[in-house]
């Protein structure tokens, strides 16, 4: 029988098992008539202690950790002990925490994940539960509205990982909460085991996913469409995120118009890119007829951000053959092109150059000396690959190169910061996938951006919730990069920055979650149909009071405590 034959149902609602997120029970900051009320006096210390407290001894707590898997570790138990501090402490300290929680960490995380597991943060659904996905999820004690889920065949550049990928949907999630404020109950976390092809992996005994060979793209799909239909069903308002799958252009296309669903790695990132790009274009003064981009990587990623810009250039005047015209990729062969000889896979053909005169070109430098472009991106997983010399190269092309090494984690970027500014003489134009730290040049502190899809998936996955979108459609993804690009103040204007300050992503998310709903009103997508009679302010300001803030938790402790006493005196 399959795992999930005998699975019993439970109701929707009940939050008596610890799968999820506690609710703060033992937090120091609950008053003793909390205390008293949750049956926690006398559990925890004595103090009613403040956030600033807490804050300076966790902070001193997570920096005494030597490693940055060790401070992972104790941000994940302090997530699952005590939710809500947890989302003071990362809101607070955003900017620190990040790396720690998500790319570069995280990486090393999933590497490891079979070995550090301490607790469950999600679910696992198994090849083996296929006929009975729906009961399964009957088992996720909570409302969801937002689930980021993975079969961990492309973990950020780390290859198959597995069900050790489950690092992503975790870090991913605990993002949607800290920038976009979606309620951290309402997160649910998936990780498909749907075998894999790592073999080491599937050889190591403690490796906690199924041994069975990655499924077929058949079965994928099966399973996949078993899947959705479950999800929905469960939950009628989930909006569901695709992350990290190796090929995942034909789910994509099989349920983009028939569920609520985005892929982060094609759209997410298309659009984050697209946004650093406008920004860099402002700056660089290149209009886009003479643009020439080289891509190394044309996967998911590559493909998706090549094409987002397309849309870009073709709002600035240049037909779509134009647009795709000023585009080169390369992957693992050399620069992808019609008569290659080898058949490309149906997202390349696009961008295939039919104008290389039967010549092929196989290395990036070559490929640099024929295109002399104006803009390098990297998405191809190979940390290093924007050498000194194609660096200088770029330098040589252009008054303000766009270099924007984008592979995650911080090993496979394609070039560091320091390297882009040493060898462009700090005229680069620069976003890298994982956080670089900023530096000094030439008296001036320079500081690189970081083109990462955290920027917009928080704010379009609200926008879907909150608009309660039919589909995610195209506009609404070219709308969050529109607005992410607009979302700048003067101040990180003047210092020439690319993207806004990651300390200020929770206001980012809510000019990013504002276009995204003003676009599914425009796609005619949305049935929250009071939105559309809100001035933008108001919109805003609807938005914000949607958000879930972890530091008036506390206040709906008190005010639930108060309504319960009222009834116990009544009776
Ligand atoms: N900055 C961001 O927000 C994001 C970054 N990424 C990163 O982009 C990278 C690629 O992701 P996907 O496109 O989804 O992966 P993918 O597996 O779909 O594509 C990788 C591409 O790189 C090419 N490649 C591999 N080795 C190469 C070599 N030696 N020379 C030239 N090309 C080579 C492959 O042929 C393929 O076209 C990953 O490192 C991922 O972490 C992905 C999504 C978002
Ligand atoms: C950031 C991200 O989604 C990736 O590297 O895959
Ligand atoms: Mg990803």
């Amino acid at each position: 029988m399959a795992p999930g034959a005998n699975v019993k149902h439970t109701p929707a609602s009940s939050s008596r098992r610890s799968a999820s997120p506690s609710r703060g029970e033992y937090d120091t900051s609950n008053t003793v008539e909390a205390r008293k009320l949750l049956r926690t006096y006398g559990l925890v210390p004595p103090n009613v202690e403040s956030f600033e407290i807490q804050e300076k001894r966790c902070i001193n707590q997570l920096r005494s950790k030597q490693t940055p898997i060790g401070r992972y570790l104790y941000l994940s138990q302090l997530r699952a002990t005590n939710v809500h501090l947890f989302y003071r402490l990362l809101s607070k300290n955003i900017k620190e925490l990040t790396p720690l929680i998500y790319t570069p960490t995280v990486g090393e995380a999933c590497q490891r994940w079979s070995e550090i597991y301490a607790q469950p943060e999600g679910m696992y659904l198994s090849y083996s539960d296929k006929g009975h996905l729906f009961q399964i999820l009957q088992n996720w004690p909570h409302e969801v509205e937002m689930t980021v889920v993975t079969d961990g065949s492309r973990i950020l550049g780390l290859g198959d990982l597995g069900v050790n990928g489950m690092g992503i949907p975790v870090g991913k999630l605990s993002l949607y909460t800290a920038c976009a404020g979606i309620r951290p109950d309402r997160c649910l976390p998936l990780t498909l085991d749907l075998g894999t092809s790592n073999e080491a992996l599937r050889n190591d005994p403690m490796y906690m996913g199924s041994r069975r060979p990655k499924v077929s793209a058949e079965e994928e799909k099966e399973f996949l469409d078993e899947l959705m239909a479950a999800l929905t069903e469960r939950w009628p308002g989930i909006v569901i995120q695709y992350e990290d799958f190796k090929n995942p252009f034909p789910s994509l296309e099989r349920y983009q118009n028939t569920y609520s669903m985005f892929n982060d790695d094609i759209q997410g990132t298309g659009a984050v890119i697209l946004a650093g790009f406008i920004n860099a274009v402002k700056q660089s003064g290149v209009p886009a007829a003479n643009q020439r981009a080289v891509f190394l990587g044309a996967g998911s990623a590559g493909v998706g951000v090549a094409k987002q810009i397309v849309e870009f250039f073709r709002k600035e005047g240049l037909t779509e053959d134009e647009a795709r015209r000023c585009f080169w990729l390369v992957d693992s062969k050399g620069l992808v092109t019609d008569d290659r000889g080898d058949k490309l896979a149906e997202h390349k053909v696009y961008f295939s150059r039919p104008d290389n005169n039967g010549k092929q070109y196989k290395s990036l430098e070559e490929v640099i000396e024929y295109v002399k472009p104006t803009i390098l991106m990297g998405l191809s997983t190979i940390g290093g690959a924007f050498t000194p010399k194609i660096i200088r190269r770029m330098a040589d092309l252009n008054k303000r190169p766009v270099i924007f090494p984008l592979s995650n984690p911080s090993s496979k970027s394609e070039c560091t910061f320091e390297e882009a500014v040493k060898y462009t003489k700090g005229r680069c134009l620069f976003a890298s996938g994982s956080p670089f730290p900023p530096l000094e040049y030439e008296g001036k502190t320079l500081s690189p951006g970081q083109g990462n899809n955290v920027y917009v998936f928080p704010g379009i996955g609200l926008g879907a919730i909150l608009s309660k979108a039919v589909n995610v459609s195209q506009g609404m993804i070219y709308a969050s990069a529109e607005a992410l690009s607009t979302a700048l103040t003067p101040e990180e204007r003047s210092e020439d920055w690319l993207y806004p300050d990651i300390s200020r992503i929770r206001e980012v998310s809510v000019v990013v979650t504002r276009g995204v709903i003003r676009a599914a009103q425009k796609d005619g997508l949305d049935r929250e149909l009071a939105l559309r009679n809100l001035s933008d302010a108001d919109l805003e300001e609807y938005i914000r009071q949607r958000m879930y803030d972890p530091f008036k938790e506390g206040d709906k402790v008190e005010a639930e405590i108060k309504e319960l006493a009222q009834h116990v005196s009544r009776l």
